[in-house]
């Protein structure tokens, strides 16, 4: 049964130049313990879409349906939101947090903190202790300063924040940027066992690479717009969008061709999508191209270009 589904999810921020398309139309579902990532180059989207999802878009505006667990989520007023789904069942490891903690609190303390912001009455030592526990961080680690913390444990501290009320689902914003490689290995690797736990996430990255372990679906972000939605496998396997196609052979392999890259720069959000977001930058571009493609359906999801029209 399906936990997530989104609809025609639409967010924009109003801006001195006008509006920002940043997020325009998505549509994707996740079945019960599924995960998704959520891939695209800096500024399609990918954050706004994560913050829209919480219902923590500042300066912006948000439109279309969610269902979370049956609810209508974006129709619920805000402190029935606060009080019942954010950080509850909904939580957010937000991009760089492991930058903002704060250097003049202990971590025990910032933990405490983010209770009384959630008018939690519970046992505070026993669910820090777990979220620390289901990290793999050792409690003496709560008496410690931010700048005596590593990065990999900073981060491992803000990914037990966002566990510390056990949610279902965390959308975790670029966790492991900023990381050398084995301690992004090591993060993946606690996602990949939270996961097997029973939570489900949302990962936002502009690494193709790192998606392929944790999640169950695909969402490719270009200009906004998820361009192409479907199973791991198939995104992998058999990418349909151009873009899909372009991010996958920008992947460095040991063996096999060499990378390439996609020519261009992405379209500004200024724009409203009127065209294909992609038309500039397609080497299999079309006249029909300058009509904003629909969702054409794929085997396990849909790709909005025009090259899938009759198939
Ligand atoms: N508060 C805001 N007001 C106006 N525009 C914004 C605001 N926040 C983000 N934007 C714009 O919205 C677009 C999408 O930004 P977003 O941060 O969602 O992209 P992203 O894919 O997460 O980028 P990155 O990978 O660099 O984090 C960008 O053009 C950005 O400049």
């Amino acid at each position: 049964m399906a936990f997530l589904t989104v609809n025609g999810l639409t967010s924009r921020y109003d801006s001195s130049k006008g509006p920002v398309y940043a997020v325009e139309d998505v549509d994707f579902t996740l079945e019960d313990g599924e995960s998704i990532g959520i891939a695209g180059e800096s500024a399609c989207g990918k954050s706004t879409l994560g913050l829209s999802i919480i219902r923590m878009l500042a300066g912006g505006k948000t439109q279309g349906k969610i269902h979370f667990d049956e609810n209508s989520i974006l129709d619920v007023d805000e402190n029935t939101f606060e009080k019942t789904f954010r950080w509850k069942k909904i939580s957010m490891v937000f991009q760089g947090a492991m930058n903002s903690l704060d250097p003049v609190f202990t971590i025990n303390d910032q933990f405490l903190e983010i209770l009384k912001q959630h008018n939690f009455d519970g046992d505070s030592k026993q669910v820090i202790a777990d979220a620390m526990n289901s990290v793999n961080l050792d409690v003496n680690v709560l008496k410690k300063y931010p700048h005596e913390l590593s990065g990999g444990m900073k981060q491992r501290v803000v990914i037990a924040m966002a566990l510390l009320l056990k949610p279902k689902f965390v959308i975790a914003d670029e966790p492991t940027t900023a990381l050398d490689v084995l301690i992004q290995a090591q993060i993946i690797n606690l996602l990949k066992s939270l996961k097997k736990s029973g939570m489900s996430f949302m990962l936002i990255t502009h690494d193709l690479a790192v998606l392929s372990e944790i999640a169950d679906k695909i969402g490719i972000m270009y200009g906004g717009q998820i361009v192409e939605f479907g199973s791991s496998q198939e995104i992998y396997k058999n990418p349909k969008h151009p873009y899909t196609q372009g991010l996958l052979q920008s992947i460095p392999t040991l063996k096999g061709n060499k990378p390439t890259y996609i020519k261009g720069i992405p379209p500004s959000l200024l724009d409203a999508p009127t065209q294909c977001r992609f038309i500039d930058r397609c080497p299999l571009a079309v006249e029909k191209c300058k009509q904003l493609p629909p969702k054409f359906k794929t085997k396990t999801g849909y790709v909005q270009c025009w090259l899938y029209e009759d198939k």
